[in-house]
């Protein structure tokens, strides 16, 4: 068996699972022997004939275990029975750092359980998963049993009944977030790409672009202000006008010379394309180091940007489902320059919403899913507001054009010296 499953079986009866059902997360746990207790949620609606299974992926290697992951979806929503259910769902060790792991939850009727069960076994020859089904233990379907399958019998341990598991404090998804999601070095951000060089030529190109080594700049003379906000706020507009009013240089994050590659990276999963925006702060920061000697230098989007979708997205739910504040994801990169004062631009969704339709650009997926999913943008807002290092002051979008550039020049005249 793979060592990277075989250590994850070691502990198997301490896992907690979810299921994301409409975006939130259901919570289970195993027992050895039933005290009476109510079925999870999860399986509370289900009858004496539904089969439920969860395919988790625990590949040894985090590429190509991130790969497989997106891919394991298409291959089963392509190939499972008709009406089958399909979600998403996770298992993690409670308060144990880098121990989630991610997989899909499915539910079926038995009738179609060989024809399932034929094709993830299939599905883990191509890469390592633990399967485990869930049958309904008594004539109610209140009792529920999980059967862990692996690829040797004899190592499998033995059926639990699952019983409901209390939220923890914050998704778990927090505990392998840092350099999963959130990269909090330059070199754990290169090495995903000096990793995926194998499997995606153009990795090498983005190397190309990467300063040797991050030798330690001197502070930049002028002041540095990033400008911060969801899309259609208002960044482009105002920074452009800012570059304008204070003869500053205006730069971005990603810089332009990886606008070449930046949509083959948007397709990939969180763990390179987080890499790859990650590694665009570290160029832009370079770029700031050295206008930043001549001039003030006005940013549009950086680490913040980074992070906050970063967290958003791997997590799901109310917002109270966010790590909690303080914690150090929300840590700032110790070794990625610090803008002076970086200012966030918040706009009520439906003048956002109006501004989008107005300016009529396409949209990346993240920010359509901003769109359609209200929870997702309550997220992204408040990781926005945790995210410590620089002074981060918020600043109302919806007056006028010239009025917002008035309150910002405000803002940065009594924070930065100008
Ligand atoms: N203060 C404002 N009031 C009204 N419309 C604005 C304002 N600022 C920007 N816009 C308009 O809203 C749209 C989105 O602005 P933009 O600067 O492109 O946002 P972002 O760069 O944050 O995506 C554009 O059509 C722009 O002309
Ligand atoms: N510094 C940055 C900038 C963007 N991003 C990502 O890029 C997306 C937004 O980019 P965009 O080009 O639509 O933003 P706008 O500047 O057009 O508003 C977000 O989904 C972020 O995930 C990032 O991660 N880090």
């Amino acid at each position: 068996m793979a060592k990277h499953a075989k250590s994850l079986l070691s502990r198997w009866s301490s896992r907690v699972f979810l299921v994301e059902v409409d975006e939130k997360p259901l919570y289970f746990r195993l027992q050895e022997r039933h005290g009476g207790e109510r079925a999870p949620r999860v399986f509370g609606r289900l009858r004496e004939a539904d089969r439920c299974y969860s395919v988790l992926v625990c590949s040894g290697d985090r590429i190509k275990g991130a790969k497989f992951y997106p891919e394991l979806r298409n291959k089963l929503a392509r190939d499972l029975p008709p009406g089958c259910d399909l979600t998403t769902m996770g298992s993690f060790l409670p308060r144990v750092r880098d121990s989630f792991i991610r997989g899909y939850f499915l539910k079926s009727s038995v009738e179609y359980s060989p024809h399932i069960e034929r094709l993830l076994r299939d599905l883990g020859r191509r890469e390592p998963l633990l399967v485990c089904s869930y049958t309904a233990a008594d004539g109610g379907g209140q009792l529920w049993t999980q059967r862990l399958w692996s690829p040797s019998q004899d190592e499998t341990p033995s059926d639990y009944f699952v019983v409901s598991s209390d939220e923890p404090e914050c998704h778990p998804s927090a505990l392998s977030m840092i350099n999963n999601d959130v990269f909090h070095s330059f070199e754990e951000a290169r090495d995903v790409f000096r990793k995926c060089g194998g499997i995606i030529p153009e990795a090498a190109s983005v190397l190309e672009m990467l300063p040797g080594s991050l030798e330690v700049c001197q502070k930049p003379k002028f002041p540095v202000i990033v400008i911060e906000g969801l899309d259609a706020t208002g960044k482009t507009t105002l920074t452009e006008s800012l570059r304008d009013s204070l003869g500053a240089t205006l730069l971005r994050s990603p810089p332009e010379c990886l606008s070449p590659w930046r949509a083959l990276f948007d397709q990939e999963p969180p763990l390179i394309r987080r890499a790859f925006y990650a590694l665009g702060n570290y160029i832009t920061a370079q770029q700031i180091a050295q206008e930043g000697m001549k001039t003030p230098v006005i940013v549009d989007r950086f680490w913040h940007s980074t992070a906050a979708y970063a967290i958003a997205t791997a997590t799901s739910g109310p917002v109270s489902s966010l790590p909690q504040g303080g914690s150090e994801v929300y840590g700032w990169p110790s070794d990625l320059l610090q803008p002076s004062l970086v200012l966030l631009l918040t706009l009520d969704a439906e003048e956002r919403k109006r501004r989008l339709k107005d300016r009529g650009l396409e949209k990346t997926d993240e920010e359509q899913q901003l769109d359609r999913n209200q929870l997702f943008r309550l997220r992204v807002e408040e990781a926005y507001r945790r995210i410590s290092g620089p002074p981060c002051v918020t600043v109302d979008a919806s007056p006028s054009a010239d009025k917002v550039l008035q309150e910002t020049l405000l803002l940065i005249r009594s924070n930065c010296h100008l």
